[in-house]
């Protein structure tokens, strides 16, 4: 897992570094590291370095002086290079180096004659002191684009993005790796990112986040809790409860039990609308139905602890397909009351309420969920707020409902009330398909229902008890992004597609 620190924390650390303004070697270690790397990218995109022409946006700051740096560098290579100036005024240390190795400045007017001819395009305008509001040029696609520290008008701490913001192909951060470099749209406009140590570790705070990586899979689950173990008995391989479906929605509840299937559920319970446990007989003949009755008499046996073979539900998925009926609400009012730890999602979410309990629970919202759980818990933000700062709100969520959220999007985000986070990105963007959250749900629910929580008798065990489920959160987000990357070999992603891959994630993962 990558550590990953707010923008403000690294711009905080690195300033006691700096002795006095004279004193510009982490600058200078910034510029060498930017200017290594648009050599990199000249060789890649033009096959040499010498005759090739590089155009710098400089902006006012410290970031435009990193430019500023780096294009002296690439000038004392043979690269033609010119500081395209944003503002009024800019590094004057920079400037000095940058006019000795015989580099060229140009006001912001003759940007676009300069790009007709240009070979890679540096972001040097802001970094992390960007403040809102701010205008960018529009850069034709087909010129590669380096950014340094942070593609200009992001925000280093949120990932939100101006609307001008350029796009780069490769990001160079120095310091560590900012949060807004990963979250929101500053993860879909930073390409690849290259983080340069500047030594600041001893200076850091606690990360703000955890990015999480294919091979963590063991880190995240214990060992003992794997679905997989083999040879044992089905029902020690979790037994898992799935309330969704309607009549509506019946190929939501479907996806979710082959999902739980595929994972390798040792057994999976259904409590589906009439028209929906047809479908569910022909298309997962594994799952079991439970009947209304039998649900009552089931949640009663699991209060009294009783071991029972099948009647010993391990977790629940509720909310696939999901409609708002009497009966459904009294399903749900019943499992919500148990000790079960549950995965909520969809249909389940719009009828859950804030506040505390004891159950384990992660809902799983996409925006515009989060957006009406918060309203619903009288935090009033708009679906713009979200996207600016979708971590944030996350963190609200999970407070308001005492729960894990998971908040899907380009960078699916796992936090628990206290604040730990961890962030899964997906290989492909065609994950956000029809169906593609059903199939996430049976994942979790299919880790929840092997995961042993034990009980919480200190404050210390529920908050470990939290952290776990957070990490069977992403541990199942990262399933799920893999099996996406699978199936997008084959073309377009679809949720039949995702089940198809499952096992192959699996396996590959090291389940
Ligand atoms: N602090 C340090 O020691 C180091 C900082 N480094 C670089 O310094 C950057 C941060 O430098 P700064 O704090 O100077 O900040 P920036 O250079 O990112 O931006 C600040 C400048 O941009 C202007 N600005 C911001 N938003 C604006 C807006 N909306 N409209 C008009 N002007 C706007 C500000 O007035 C200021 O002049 C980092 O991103 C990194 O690139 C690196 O050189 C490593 C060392």
């Amino acid at each position: 897992m990558i550590p990953v620190y707010t923008g403000s924390h690294v711009r905080d650390a690195e300033t006691p570094l700096i002795r006095d303004a004279s004193d510009l070697r982490l600058m200078r270690q910034a510029a060498a590291a930017l200017a290594h790397h648009g050599l990199l990218m000249l060789k890649e995109h033009t096959g040499r370095v010498y005759g090739s022409r590089v155009v710098a946006l400089i902006g006012p700051g410290n970031n435009g002086g990193d430019g500023l740096f780096a294009l002296a560098a690439l000038t004392k290579r043979g690269v033609a290079t010119t500081a395209v100036l944003l503002a009024s005024h800019a590094h004057p240390e920079g400037m000095a180096a940058l006019q000795r190795a015989g580099g060229r400045t140009a006001p912001a007017t003759a940007l676009e004659e300069l790009l007709v001819e240009c070979d890679l395009l540096i972001d040097a305008g802001y970094g992390t002191g960007v403040r809102p509001g701010i205008e960018l040029p529009s850069i034709p696609r087909d010129i590669p684009v380096l950014a340094c520290d942070m593609p200009s008008g992001v925000n280093s701490d949120t990932g939100g993005a101006a609307s001008s913001v350029i796009p780069a192909d490769k990001t160079v951060t120095f310091g560590a790796l900012k949060s807004g470099l990963v979250l929101g749209s500053g993860h879909l406009v930073s390409g690849r990112i290259h983080v340069v140590d500047l030594g600041l570790e001893a200076t850091l705070p606690e990360p703000e986040a955890w990015v999480v990586q294919g091979d963590d899979l063991e880190l995240l689950l214990d060992q003992d809790d794997s679905w997989s173990a083999a040879g044992r008995h089905k029902y020690q391989r979790g037994v898992l409860g799935l309330l969704a479906g309607s009549a509506r929605y019946p190929g939501a509840a479907v996806l979710s039990a082959r999902s739980a299937v595929a994972c390798g559920l040792g057994l999976l319970r259904t409590i589906v609308p009439q028209n929906v446990a047809a479908a569910l007989t022909t298309q997962v003949p594994e799952a079991v139905g439970l009947g209304s009755a039998e649900l009552t008499s089931l949640l009663a046996r699991n209060r009294r602890n009783e071991r029972e073979g099948a009647t010993r539900i391990g977790a629940w998925a509720i909310g696939p397909g999901l409609e708002d009926s009497a009966e459904t609400r009294k399903h749900l009012d019943q499992v919500l009351a148990s000790g079960n730890p549950c995965v909520i999602d969809a249909g389940a979410l719009a009828m859950l309420e804030p506040g505390t309990h004891r159950q384990l629970r992660i809902l799983t919202p996409h925006a515009g969920e989060l957006n009406a759980l918060l309203a619903k818990a009288g935090i009033r933000v708009s679906s713009r707020d979200i996207a600016a700062d979708p971590l944030r709100w996350a963190r609200w969520a999970a407070v308001a409902y005492d729960c894990v959220v998971l908040l899907k999007g380009s960078a699916t985000i796992c936090t628990a009330p206290d604040g730990y986070a961890l962030i899964v990105h997906a290989a492909t963007p065609d994950l956000a398909t029809a169906g593609s959250g059903d199939v996430l749900t049976g994942i979790l629910g299919t880790l929840l229902a092997s995961a042993h929580f034990g009980t919480a008798s200190s404050n210390e065990d529920v908050v470990a008890r939290t952290h776990k489920l957070t990490d069977l959160a992403a541990a199942g987000a990262l399933v799920h992004a893999h099996a996406g990357a699978l199936a997008a070999h084959e073309g377009t992603v679809s949720a039949v597609d995702l089940l198809v891959e499952l096992p192959r994630a699996a396996r590959d993962l090291g389940l």
